[in-house]
């Protein structure tokens, strides 16, 4: 990947693949332009993160990859959005993205309901019905995210009586129940101690092998562990946009090299 500095447009390397295809989208909340010509492809089965200083576009941007915006009264969207190649703004219904792309936010919001209603959720609305087959998804789902030895004897407890780690690694179960192929992480362990955080991290990198992951991260040495890709957001426009170890070591953009040495945001 590499960063074609003429138009900031991120060109796309021949040999990745890619899951997202993004061009010059623009985002407008009434007058505001909180997206600016943003240019992005994203690879699958791999970690992108997006980081920049507060209200620089990270969680609308993310939002535009589901069309979580379209609830936002005011909200304006133009330039395409290619998810495999189709436009998800023209040619998709939302039913079916929000299916294939699941949202993680950052504070744990499990329903109250049980672990298992919490988990057999999605399934249920898509009309899945058969006991069995819903005890399967539910374990499969919170084997998948390291959660099922802690839960597994306590599936028809309270979700709310989890710990907030615990909460989160349920809700990203409750995401994957659905079998989604991208998975959005807001700030996803903003609200968690140390310990849970590194459990989301382990998890995200063991979850990349069947899913593309795009998470919007305030700490830099959470995108330096787990990402593959970042772009760097700054007033609604992506800066810059490399694999990790490239953006951190050797940032292209002088601004980049400020953000990430700490010398403003
Ligand atoms: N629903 C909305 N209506 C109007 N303006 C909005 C709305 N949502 C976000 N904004 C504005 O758009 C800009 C980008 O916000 P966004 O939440 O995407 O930033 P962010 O980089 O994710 O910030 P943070 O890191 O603080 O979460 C901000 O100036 C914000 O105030």
């Amino acid at each position: 990947m590499k960063v074609c500095r003429k138009d900031k447009k991120i060109m796309a390397d021949q040999s990745k693949k890619y899951k997202f295809d993004i061009s010059n989208l623009n985002l407008h909340y009434g007058d505001f332009h909180a997206l600016k010509d943003v240019n992005m492809q994203i690879e699958a089965n791999k970690i992108t993160a997006f980081i920049g200083p507060s209200g620089c576009g990270k969680s609308t941007f993310l939002k535009t990859l589901n069309r979580m915006n379209d609830l936002v009264e005011n909200c304006k969207i133009d330039g395409k959005v290619l998810l495999d190649g189709t436009d998800i703004y023209k040619d998709m219904d939302e039913i079916t993205l929000r299916y294939r792309v699941g949202m993680v936010f950052q504070q744990p919001n499990p329903f109250p309901k049980s672990v298992y209603d919490n988990v057999a959720y999605g399934p249920r609305i898509a009309g899945i019905k058969k006991k069995s087959q819903l005890d399967e998804i539910v374990e499969r789902s919170l084997r998948q995210a390291a959660i099922w030895d802690e839960l597994k004897d306590r599936l028809h407890k309270s979700a709310l009586g989890l710990s907030g780690g615990q909460q989160q690694r349920l809700c990203i179960a409750r995401t994957l129940a659905v079998e989604p192929e991208v998975i959005l992480m807001d700030e996803p362990t903003s609200a968690l101690d140390p310990i849970s955080t590194s459990k989301i991290e382990d998890l995200a990198m063991e979850l990349k092998k069947d899913y593309t992951i795009v998470m919007v991260t305030h700490n830099m040495q959470q995108a330096v562990r787990v990402s593959d890709n970042t772009a760097f957001f700054l007033l609604g426009e992506v800066i810059e946009y490399n694999d990790t170890e490239k953006l951190f070591s050797i940032p292209s953009d002088k601004r980049t090299e400020d953000y990430i040495t700490g010398r403003f945001g």
